[in-house]
């Protein structure tokens, strides 16, 4: 019999897909925004800007002085399916590979999205998680964590 997967599933799968496309070599992360008519109307993963090849910025540093690292460089996941995004994002939900940190939580409330489903939260309970979910609870912006999933493609 074949597999029949949720719309869940589907879009988790697509956000994920997404991540693989990601230079990131410690953390890839993939997002897909739907609307209430289950259609897709954003994706991104995190990556560097328009103009700034992957070969000539740091994607290998975490540490020392931020100038040297990748992170003021890249753009987030959740932030590059909002900037991709066809239409008003009012009512929409988010799905993301990894529990979106505070930056990221402050454009998903101001662009209207409502719901985050979210699979990884491994930075769960650091001071960038606990800011993001007191900004969420106090937008009313609802977060569900999907239990990870794995199909057969034959
Ligand atoms: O909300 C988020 C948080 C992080 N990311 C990206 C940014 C970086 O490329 C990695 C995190 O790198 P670490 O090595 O795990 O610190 O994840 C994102 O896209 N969205
Ligand atoms: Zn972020």
């Amino acid at each position: 019999m074949s597999t029949v997967i949720s719309w869940d599933q589907y879009f988790m799968g697509i956000a994920k897909l997404s991540a693989y496309r990601s230079k990131d070599p410690n953390t890839q992360v993939g997002a897909c925004i739907v609307n209430a008519e289950n259609k897709i109307v954003g994706v991104g993963y995190n990556g560097l800007p328009w103009g700034c090849e992957d070969t000539q910025f740091p994607w290998g540093n975490r540490e020392g002085d931020m100038y040297d690292t990748k992170y003021p460089y890249v753009v987030h996941a959740e932030l590059n399916a909002i900037l991709n995004s066809i239409q008003n994002l009012k009512g929409c939900r988010i799905y993301v590979s990894l529990f979106p940190c505070h930056e990221c939580v402050k454009a998903i409330i101001q662009s209207g999205i409502q719901k985050i489903i979210y699979e990884d939260d491994k930075y769960n309970d650091t001071p960038s998680d606990r800011a993001a979910k007191r900004m969420l609870d106090a937008a009313g912006v609802v977060y569900q964590k999907m239990t990870p999933f794995d199909i057969e493609i034959k």
